[in-house]
């Protein structure tokens, strides 16, 4: 079974505007709310792809009940921690660009977490844990090396699409997939990323370190995968940018969809471009016939990296 793990979902809030004056009164031209979250939105984007999952994580209070409702409405399975403050609220400003604001989240106490490693200690090796996002800053910064380390003992696969030092302190952990974004990658490096050939090296260099597979998105410009055979680049399809809110996690979604069921990394590489993009493409989180629509435009180059192959 697939688990998705969202320490601090989101309900986001996404708010349409002509122009975004600061420090004035702004109205909106159009609004919608969405349950969110980066584990949160692979749950909903693999059902979508006919998979099954069970959503891990803690919620709280009315945006916690929203959450929770909204995913059982889906038939998404869930087993949250239930906190006592409430889950929090992310504002996305689409206006000449995006802009958004992710708040830090409630309070999580020692028992919360208790009861959440408990939870995680109950999976198999037959199991996949997808830990997503950032964590409230009530966590402890070594909060997913705490929990990897469970799934490691379990031999629970895992796959983790975080940030920063969230990210760094398990690549040696050897997790199956990580996403970083050009930026999170360009950030994790002290430099600055801009095309798929720059991004080849610190991909290799993540392998070195001991992730399997490492797949960095470029938002419009392309994606690349690395793992220790080969370098692949994918083109990403064209089309109208409507909102890249969860793109990255159909991303991981689509890859995890196809690959658990085939097995093979260049397809589930292409699906998981295709998916990316047919959220970027669309309000909200994409579609399973949006995806095959796409997927056709995703060509992939294979990179032969010298000294391995
Ligand atoms: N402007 C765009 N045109 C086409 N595809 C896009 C665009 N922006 C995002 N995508 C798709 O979404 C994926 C993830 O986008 P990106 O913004 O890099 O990730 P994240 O959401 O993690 O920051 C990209 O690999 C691509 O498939
Ligand atoms: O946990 P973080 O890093 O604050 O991110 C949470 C946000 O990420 C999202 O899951 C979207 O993620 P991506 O755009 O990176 O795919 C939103 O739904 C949510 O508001």
């Amino acid at each position: 079974m697939i688990y998705t793990l969202t320490l601090n979902p989101s309900l986001d809030y996404i708010v349409e505007l002509d122009k975004f004056h600061v420090g004035e009164l702004n109205r909106t031209r159009a609004e919608s709310k969405f349950p969110g979250g980066k584990g949160i939105n692979v749950s909903q984007v693999l059902k979508r792809l006919d998979v099954d999952s069970h959503a891990l994580g803690f919620t709280g209070g009315f945006t916690g009940n929203y959450i929770e409702e909204f995913l059982h409405q889906q038939q998404i399975h869930t087993d949250f921690v239930s906190v006592q403050e409430d889950s929090r609220i992310n504002v996305k400003l689409r206006a000449a660009e995006e802009t958004e604001v992710n708040s830090s989240g409630p309070t999580i106490t020692n028992t919360d977490f208790e009861q959440l490693k408990n939870k995680i200690a109950k999976l198999t090796s037959d199991d996949l844990l997808v830990l997503a996002g950032s964590i409230p800053t009530t966590l402890p910064a070594s909060t997913y090396e705490e929990l990897v380390s469970i799934c490691i003992q379990n031999g629970t696969k895992f796959v983790v699409d975080a940030e920063g030092d969230l990210l760094r302190k398990v690549v040696p952990l050897k997790p199956f997939l990580i996403k970083p974004n050009h930026h999170e990658l360009g950030d994790l490096f002290n430099t600055k990323l801009t095309s798929c050939e720059e991004v080849i090296p610190y991909g290799e260099e993540l392998i070195g370190m001991g992730a399997q597979n490492v797949i960095v998105s470029l938002a419009g410009k392309g994606a690349v995968l690395v793992n220790q055979h080969m370098a692949y680049i994918a083109s990403v399809p064209k089309g109208e940018l409507k909102s890249s809110v969860g793109a990255g996690d159909s991303m991981v979604a689509g890859f995890i969809a196809v690959y658990e069921k085939t097995k093979n990394i260049e397809e589930a590489f292409r699906f998981s471009v295709a998916a990316g993009s047919a959220t970027a493409f669309s309000m909200g989180l994409c579609t399973k016939e949006k995806v095959e629509e796409l997927l056709p435009q995703v060509t992939i180059e294979r990179k032969i990296i010298k000294g391995r192959n």
